[in-house]
């Protein structure tokens, strides 16, 4: 791989994407605090990984993109130090719950259940030191990243890069994503059978 410009997408693939584990069934996350952390475990393979350039998602130092999936949230279970959570942000559609005391974001609930993706919780899988979580597949919200400072001369950079990483880049979300999207509304509306 050839990256000239040194350009850090995320630590967990900017030396190439690994594959996961079809058979994994799940691990725990520890926020960053050294003493004591925030535990949460994870019950389950994680689907629809992916790297996300929003301004709301949680990344770590120097990555241009947070490193996100989705499990059903029957399978998120804090395990110790939940008083140290809070919602960052009570009104958007997604409540990250970060730790107070890191900042690491720990779990995003949905709890609309009218939004597409009720019932899907949002983990950085980064958080467990576990082999075998899925691999990320695309990049969302690629355009977004200029929203949280990067110079838009960069863009034709980064877009590069993500597609060398294998990590077809979107401005919001795959087109799989999309259809599901769009498949909720429509049955919604009437505009298809429910
Ligand atoms: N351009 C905006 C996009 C924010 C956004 O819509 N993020 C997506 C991807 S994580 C989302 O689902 N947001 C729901 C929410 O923020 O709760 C930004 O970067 O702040
Ligand atoms: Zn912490
Ligand atoms: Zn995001």
């Amino acid at each position: 791989m050839t990256n000239p410009e040194g350009i850090r997408i995320h630590p967990a693939v900017d030396h190439g994407v690994k594959p996961g584990t079809p058979s994994f069934s799940g691990g725990v996350l520890c926020c960053h605090c050294a003493a004591d952390p925030v535990k949460v475990r994870i019950g389950a393979q994680t689907s629809h990984n992916h790297v996300c350039g929003c301004s709301k998602c949680w990344k770590p130092d120097g990555a241009i993109f947070s490193h996100v999936a989705v499990v059903s949230r029957n399978a998120v279970e804090i395990l110790q130090n939940g008083d140290r959570l809070e919602i960052v942000d009570g009104n958007a559609a997604i409540q990250r719950y970060r730790c107070c005391g890191c900042g690491v974001h720990m779990f995003g609930r949905i709890e609309n259940k009218d939004h597409p993706f009720y019932g899907l919780d949002f983990v950085h899988t980064e958080l467990s030191d576990a082999e075998g979580w899925s691999a990320p597949e695309f990049a969302a919200y690629v355009s977004s990243v200029i929203e949280c400072g990067v110079d838009p001369s960069r863009m034709d950079g980064i877009r590069s890069r993500l597609r060398e990483l294998g990590l077809e880049p979107y401005d919001v979300l795959s087109p799989a994503l999309m259809d599901a999207i769009a498949t909720h509304a429509a049955k919604r509306s009437g505009a298809l059978p429910a």
